[in-house]
């Protein structure tokens, strides 16, 4: 085994977490278990309470209320408050936060200044850590001599070289360009489950989250609104807005006229029926918005004519719904085509297809009922999005983090 690879993660157990900021409730009643080893990933919008979330488990900022236990130890209580450094855990901001006067190699041996190694061990681990990013022929670099990417490789080394039991990540990405990102992202997958530590990770991109949680926090103004497995939180989204956050074609309003085994209905929308898994209680009549997944509507290549399709509009206990519509926009994704289609008065987006559709086009859809949700239309909790840009910076607060951690 590598002296970097698996030393074991923390349990992180968070109850009751509360934060003010004057009038600004930034975290209401959060209660947090993250299993030692598994990759949680924080999604939430701008302002949601994601960075008070993971600036609070590193003891850069104080809860109000609540209790933080890492591992064993309670870390942080009305009348306790373990500092940063002493809670065995390491962050990667997202402006990367490298000491600017120190090269790469200083940089990341600097994380290990607490622990009391000799120098040639000291410097034998941090150049591991570099090569396990990729960057050790760049090690005497100073950041300024350092690309985005490269500035973020190493502050990654920095983060697993003294292999803290926590890993917490800030968006690390958002600065980063698209392909870029893509190939970070993986790496700190593929370092932080080697490392064997548990890892927090922030981000209000679905994307990101779905491709690297074990499992998913959706936070909403300050409340965590679920905690789950990607293909829970994607087939069963306890709210609208989680639904919403999550990715979504769009959206049909309907009324429901009956039920099917396993949580499903149908319901009659327009003159269409389709089927649409709900964990409400609804009855017949009932008025519904059915939220569609990106991946259930596609193109029903056997109806030659639309219209006659139109005409059988599927039934009650068919298999699957289906829809009609006109083409209005096509866009080549390489992979093959995403649509966008008029059905009524609504939009479906990201509809796929192999080939284009013209613009134009009557066509009909099948919509897979798994990835159909419905919600009582007079449902309180309504999506809404936040657009006000809140952004935090490091600052100084890697520095306690980041210049090591205890054994
Ligand atoms: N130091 C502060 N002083 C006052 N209000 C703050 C402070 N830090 C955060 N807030 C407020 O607390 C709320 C939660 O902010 P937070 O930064 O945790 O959200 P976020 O989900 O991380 O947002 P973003 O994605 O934009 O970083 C916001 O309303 C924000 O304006």
């Amino acid at each position: 085994m590598n002296s970097l690879d698996d030393r074991g993660g923390h349990r992180v157990s968070l109850v009751g977490a509360g934060k003010r900021y004057g009038a600004v409730r930034a975290l209401a009643g959060v209660d947090l278990e993250v299993e030692a080893g598994r990759f949680l990933v924080l999604l939430g919008p701008s302002g949601s309470g994601k960075t008070t979330l993971v600036r609070a488990l590193a003891g850069i900022e104080r809860l109000d209320e609540g209790e933080l236990r890492i591992g064993d130890r309670l870390v942080s209580a009305p009348r306790t408050h373990v500092p940063p450094e002493q809670r065995d855990l390491a962050m990667v901001f997202q402006d990367y936060a490298l000491w600017p006067h120190l090269s790469a190699l200083g940089n990341v041996g600097y994380a290990l200044k607490r622990r009391k190694l000799a120098a040639d061990q000291s410097r034998a681990r941090a150049m591991e850590a570099l090569e396990r990013v990729g960057l050790a022929g760049l090690a005497e670099r100073y950041p300024h001599e350092l690309s985005g990417g490269q500035q973020q490789r190493v502050a990654l080394a920095r983060a697993i070289v003294a292999q803290p039991g926590l890993l917490l990540f800030d968006e690390p990405l958002s600065n980063l360009d698209t392909d870029l990102r893509e190939r970070l992202r993986v790496e700190i997958s593929t370092l932080t489950r080697q490392s064997g530590a548990t890892a927090v990770y922030i981000t209000h991109d679905q994307a990101e989250a779905f491709a690297l949680a074990d499992m998913i926090g959706v936070l909403d103004q300050g409340r965590l609104v679920q905690l789950a497995d990607p293909e829970t939180l994607y087939h069963r989204p306890a709210t609208p807005f989680v639904a919403g956050f999550t990715g979504l074609s769009g959206e049909l309003t309907g009324t429901v006229v009956g039920r099917e085994p396993d949580d499903f209905y149908v319901v009659e929308v327009r003159d269409w029926r389709v089927q649409a898994r709900s964990a409400h209680a609804l009855k017949a009549g009932d008025a519904v918005r059915v939220l569609i997944r990106p991946a259930a509507p596609a193109f029903d290549e056997s109806a030659d004519a639309a219209d006659a399709a139109d005409a059988a509009a599927s039934s009650v206990g068919s298999l699957s719904g289906s829809v009609s519509g006109t083409v209005i926009d096509v866009a080549y994704r390489g992979r093959g085509y995403d649509h966008v289609i008029a059905c009524g008065d609504r939009h479906l987006t990201s509809v796929f297809s192999a080939r284009p559709w013209a613009r134009g086009t009557h066509a009909r859809l099948s919509l897979d009922p798994t990835g159909c949700i419905a919600f009582p239309l007079n449902d309180a909790a309504q999506i809404s999005y936040d657009d006000e840009v809140t952004t935090v910076t490091a600052g100084q607060e890697s520095a306690a983090i980041n210049q090591g951690v205890t054994e």
